[in-house]
């Protein structure tokens, strides 16, 4: 049987503690506090939960963004640091970040082709026709007209934008894709473009996505799995529909009973 896309075992992320200038003890805060949750392959595993829960601490560490204070994490079947010891390139090859804020995450100085550059060149070094023709590509898997890569990123709306952010993570030629809030800075009908290019990208590259959201219709529509997080612990795990429609719970009755009332027509996608 295939090793799981991302395999997460009691991870704990603490902040602060030790000594502050003044030589008192400086609180801790425990953002994560030992969580154990794989991701499959293939797979959109949503994660849900309030402000504060530890959802990005989490997604951080995955991505090497932040250190663990204790426990383990496994990128299909290798152990995490030595996956992260192989280099830039296979670390990148494995897994991309995609963040809330698209516009910001993209260097406001460079052009979309020279953005898209940095992860091509780690993968086609000097060969530029090559490295022209995935640009091309990406554009194109995205859907966005090809001279998107002469522009910059601030002649995009924040849905283009978006767009760009999840082709540069596609330059890479990641498997597995930490989204972090993706649609969240978007208008309701442009969140549904975006979610749709993801479904159909997850698809058609056999993707897999840990897909973190406070919105959860966004989730629901877009996970095959879904886990709650609250107070940094994962308090329930279960198929989308199934925890959407008979949450076991008390925290997860709570976040869906304080959820804007949805229609079907206001729902994403
Ligand atoms: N660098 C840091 N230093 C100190 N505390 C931090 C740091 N990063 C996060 N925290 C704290 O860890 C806890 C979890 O934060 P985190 O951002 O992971 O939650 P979240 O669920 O992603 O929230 P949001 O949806 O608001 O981003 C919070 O109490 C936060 O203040």
């Amino acid at each position: 049987m295939s090793q799981p896309a991302v395999d997460m075992q009691n991870l704990v992320k603490t902040f602060g503690g030790g000594r502050n200038l003044f030589g008192r003890a400086a609180s801790e805060v425990h953002a994560v506090r030992g969580i154990s949750l794989t991701l499959e392959r293939g797979e959109t595993l949503g994660i849900v939960g309030e402000s504060g829960s530890g959802k990005s601490t989490l997604a951080r560490m995955l991505v090497g963004l932040e250190h663990p204070t204790a426990g383990s994490m496994a990128i299909e079947g290798k152990p995490w640091s030595e996956l992260a010891a192989s280099g830039t390139r296979a670390f990148g090859r494995a897994i991309q970040y995609v963040f809330q804020d698209p516009v910001a995450s993209l260097n406001p100085r460079k052009t979309i082709g020279d953005i898209l550059d940095v992860p091509l060149r780690l993968l086609c070094g000097y060969d530029r026709d090559h490295r022209a023709r995935r640009k091309q590509e990406l554009v194109d898997a995205v859907q966005m007209p090809l001279d998107t890569l002469e522009r910059y990123p601030h002649e995009f709306s924040g849905g283009q934008a978006q767009r760009i952010a999840i082709a540069r993570a596609l330059a890479a030629e990641a498997r597995i894709l930490v989204l972090d809030e993706p649609v969240s800075a978007l208008d309701v009908s442009v969140q549904a473009q975006v979610l749709l290019l993801l479904q159909q990208l997850r698809d058609e590259l056999g993707l897999s996505y840990l897909f973190i959201s406070h919105d959860l219709a966004v989730v629901e529509s877009i996970s095959d799995r879904v886990a709650v997080m609250y107070l940094g612990e994962v308090v329930e795990t279960g198929p989308a529909a199934q925890l959407f429609a008979a949450p076991q719970h008390d925290y997860t009755r709570a976040l869906i009973a304080s959820a804007p009332r949805l229609t079907v027509s206001d729902s994403p996608l």
